[in-house]
């Protein structure tokens, strides 16, 4: 329960709809509660007088006797239907209130929780599965919502209607009122503990329909390569096995279920005849009115949803305090990036310094750079050469702040990087990854991501850069083509130029090129190298690649392995070295030559 407690700044700020629900909620019951007090009154009255009437024997005062008593029907009659109206009506503004409430609450949670999202780090996102994250934004928020809405406002009608009734049963008869109660703690329990079983198995049946979806998720998106496999009905017996447990589940669901209504229909019918029977008896003793039994008699029914609301609502508030505990979780995991106080704000010329850095991977423990130390002036273009799994793209990775070194530091014009406001940072480098990712959103917009500003002719300038203008403007919507699963399907390289693109377009002074070219063809290839090289003028640029672009006059080549540089030089140097860079060199001039770019 503790857990919820985080959510009481959101009451606070809905405190006047939160309020006026409760108001609303105890005005709805209060015209409820005057129905049974009124069906009491006419009981009474029909009691007392029928007697009376039934001894005269002139007509005519007969008549006048039951015309006088239709009118005191019909005002009775009347008035309930009256209270019964604006019981609804305030019942009405009850849901009004505090749901919509809920739904607010829901909303600026599911914000929180994603604004959160945004400033954790890399790392949070490697030791949580996306499954994870998105789970708790969504059904998670949708548990404590059903706290925040139906739960309160459940509770807060079980309370004073509960406290209401209980006291005007009290007042005519209190052993009646403990026969006629004694069922109800008994329905609340029973309903408390089906609920629980029909979670858990309703939890299981979820699992199952989202392993389901993804079985059949998968065989859609990977059908080419069950076709070509002849694995079709590998697939199908697949699909059916799991489909056969799902089944197995919902059949049990359905079962306990079944037993729900009857467990209902069962104590309420108890608490009635106990009513009956007791109350017959107190009639007859003459300690209560017959009013007063049919009175007895809408209590109960009216108590019947409150107690049957407290086993529901209490199972709803624990799943809702185990999904806040969740959020919770979350909500106070601290990035371990963030800006250090006093971090500034600084334009970058791009000077770029590894100062000995060593940096191990927390979650993993590899340590994937040892000792390095490299020194780029401003307008430097440098390439980053290694086996795969050498260390570059974690070099990239530490320059943007993905992470922060253990040993030693990086700067950039002489500021230690975790000196400089995170914003400031990386909004100053040009970042192309080696995995792209493009929006299901249009051409232009996924282009002009990093510099939401852009015009379109900035757009298509930078497209031209990365020589993918011709391919987007053969799309029959050109620049307003869809990308993602309902658009254009797009091409590796198709897909890499226009990640190219977005970095372009940002303009900064520093550039770090992440083996982004690795799906485009030589030609291609030769024509994007030629454009950055005009383009590159006088930025700092890191090219980080497989393959040696011999066409590219880099300023220094830079081979890594194991985290360290192990060669160092211009092309020219290293050829003469005889190293690793002259033997990839030799190899793709011989073997591969059309990777080489030349
Ligand atoms: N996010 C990560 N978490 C844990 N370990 C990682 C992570 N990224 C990379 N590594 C590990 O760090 C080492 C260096 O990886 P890195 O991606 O920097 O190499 P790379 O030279 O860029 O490789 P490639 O050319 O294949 O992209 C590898 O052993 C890799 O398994």
């Amino acid at each position: 329960m503790k857990h919820l407690a985080a959510l009481n700044i959101y009451f606070v700020k809905y405190k006047w709809l939160f309020s006026l629900g409760l108001l609303f909620t105890a005005i709805s019951i209060v015209f409820s509660i005057f129905q049974p007090v009124m069906v009491r009154q006419i009981f009474d009255l029909l009691s007392q007088n029928l007697d009376s009437y039934r001894m005269i024997s002139d007509t005519g005062i007969k008549g006048l006797f039951r015309a006088d008593f239709s009118r005191v029907l019909a005002f009775y009659g009347i008035t309930i239907l009256l209270s019964a109206l604006l019981s609804g009506f305030f019942m009405f503004l009850q849901r009004q209130t505090l749901i919509v409430m809920s739904r607010h609450i829901e909303f600026d949670l599911k914000n929180d929780i994603y604004q959160h999202y945004q400033v954790l780090d890399l790392n949070f996102f490697k030791m949580h599965r996306t499954g994870d994250l998105m789970s708790r934004i969504t059904e998670d928020v949708s548990r404590v919502r059903m706290y925040v809405g139906p739960a309160i406002m459940y509770s807060a009608r079980t309370v004073i209607m509960v406290v209401m009734i209980i006291y005007l049963m009290v007042k005519v008869n209190l052993e009646l009122t403990l026969y006629t109660l004694s069922p109800l703690p008994v329905l609340a329990l029973t309903i408390y503990f089906v609920n629980r079983v029909i979670h858990r198995k309703s939890e299981r049946i979820q699992a199952q329909l989202s392993n389901l979806t993804s079985i059949a998720q998968e065989s859609y998106s990977g059908i080419r390569v069950i076709k070509s496999y002849v694995q079709e009905d590998a697939s199908a017996q697949h699909f059916e096995q799991a489909s056969g447990e799902y089944r197995k589940s919902s059949v049990s669901l359905a079962k306990t279920d079944a037993l729900y209504q009857p467990s209902m229909s069962l104590m309420i019918g108890l608490s009635v005849i106990l009513t009956i029977f007791i109350g017959g008896i107190q009639v007859i003793r003459g300690n209560i009115t017959v009013g007063n039994l049919a009175e007895f008699v809408i209590y109960v029914n009216m108590l019947i949803f409150p107690f049957f609301s407290i086993g529901w609502v209490a199972s709803m508030i624990q799943r809702a305090a185990a999904s806040q505990q969740r959020i919770n979780e979350f909500l106070q995991t601290k990035p371990d990036i963030k800006d250090r106080p006093g971090a500034k704000d600084v334009t970058l010329k791009g000077h770029v310094r590894f100062e000995h850095v060593s940096f191990t991977y927390p979650h993993t423990g590899i340590k994937a750079i040892r000792d390095f130390d490299l020194d780029i002036q401003p307008g430097q273009k440098i390439a980053v050469i290694g086996r795969t799994g050498s260390g570059k793209s974690t070099l990239a990775q530490l320059l943007l702040r993905m992470y922060d070194p253990q040993q030693g530091r990086v700067l950039l014009d002489g500021h230690d990087i975790r000196d400089l406001r995170l914003e400031s940072l990386r909004s100053q480098i040009s970042y192309v990854p080696q995995d792209v990712f493009l929006f299901s959103d249009n051409i232009t917009n996924n282009i002009r991501f990093g510099a939401p500003a852009a015009g379109q002719e900035a757009v298509q300038q930078a497209a031209r850069q990365a020589s993918v203008e011709k391919d987007i403007l053969n799309f029959r919507e050109g620049f307003d083509t869809m990308i993602g699963e309902r658009g254009v399907t797009l091409s590796g390289g198709q897909k890499q130029r226009i990640s190219i693109a977005r970095a372009l377009i940002m303009d900064p002074n520093i550039m770090v090129f992440d083996d982004c070219l690795s799906a485009v063809d030589a030609r291609t290839e030769k024509e994007i190298i030629g454009n950055l090289y005009a383009y590159l003028k006088d930025k700092t640029a890191i090219i980080i690649t497989h393959r040696i672009f011999a066409l590219f006059e880099f300023d220094k080549v830079i081979v890594v392995d194991d985290g360290r540089i192990v060669e160092t030089g211009t092309h020219e140097e290293l050829m003469s070295l005889n190293g690793y860079y002259a033997e990839l060199y030799n190899r793709q001039q011989s073997g591969e030559e059309e990777s080489v770019t030349e």
